[in-house]
């Protein structure tokens, strides 16, 4: 089964981009997690961005906050998919980091996730490998369907909880 990478600009970013990292853990996968920056070090990044594919990557997440040209970049030197995660900073509340990451030109795909929204980023990976053909596909997939289960269950709960409530302030559950 090939591997996901998650990297970002700074290791400022880890605090949000964990979630990705957590997210793939719960699916079994272990993630290669670095540190990579087009501003900071572009050619490592390129080096990086092209060689992933022939490392057995199969899924690219990259974090970013600012001026977040670190997902577009890579998006731009591998065949792989990227998912771009907007990381918020002090200023502007990650806007500039969303617009940064989400305007790509034509040509050049970057799935974009919400601000902050790392876990979905690792959620969105494991249903890029689960699209294989192979058993292990099968087997992620699998996976993927009693983690739905899970919050449908959970929705359920929620539901089932705040009827109660009601029905104990009310006494007539309505
Ligand atoms: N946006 C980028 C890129 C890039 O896009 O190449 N490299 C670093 N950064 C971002 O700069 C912010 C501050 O970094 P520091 O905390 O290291 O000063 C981080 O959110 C990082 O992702």
């Amino acid at each position: 089964m090939n591997t996901v990478a998650v990297v970002m600009g700074s290791d400022s970013d880890w605090p949000v981009m964990k979630d990705a990292a957590d997210a793939l853990a719960e699916f079994g996968l272990e993630p290669e997690v670095d540190v990579i920056s087009a501003h900071r070090m572009p050619q490592d990044m390129i080096a990086f961005g092209q060689e992933a594919a022939g490392r057995g990557v199969g899924v690219i997440i990259a974090g970013a906050g600012g001026a977040a040209h670190l997902p577009g970049m890579l998006a731009s030197v591998t065949p792989l998919p990227v998912i771009g995660v907007p990381v918020p900073l002090k200023h502007l509340d990650g806007m500039d980091s969303l617009l940064s990451i989400v305007q790509m030109p034509a040509g050049v795909p970057v799935a974009t996730v919400s601000v902050g929204g790392a876990r979905n980023a690792g959620l969105l990976a494991v249903r890029i490998l689960a699209a294989g053909a192979d058993d292990d596909a099968a087997a992620l997939r699998e996976k993927m369907v009693t983690f739905q289960e899970g919050l449908r269950q959970a929705a359920l709960d929620k539901g089932a909880r705040l009827r109660a409530s009601r029905t104990q302030r009310t006494g007539f559950g309505a």
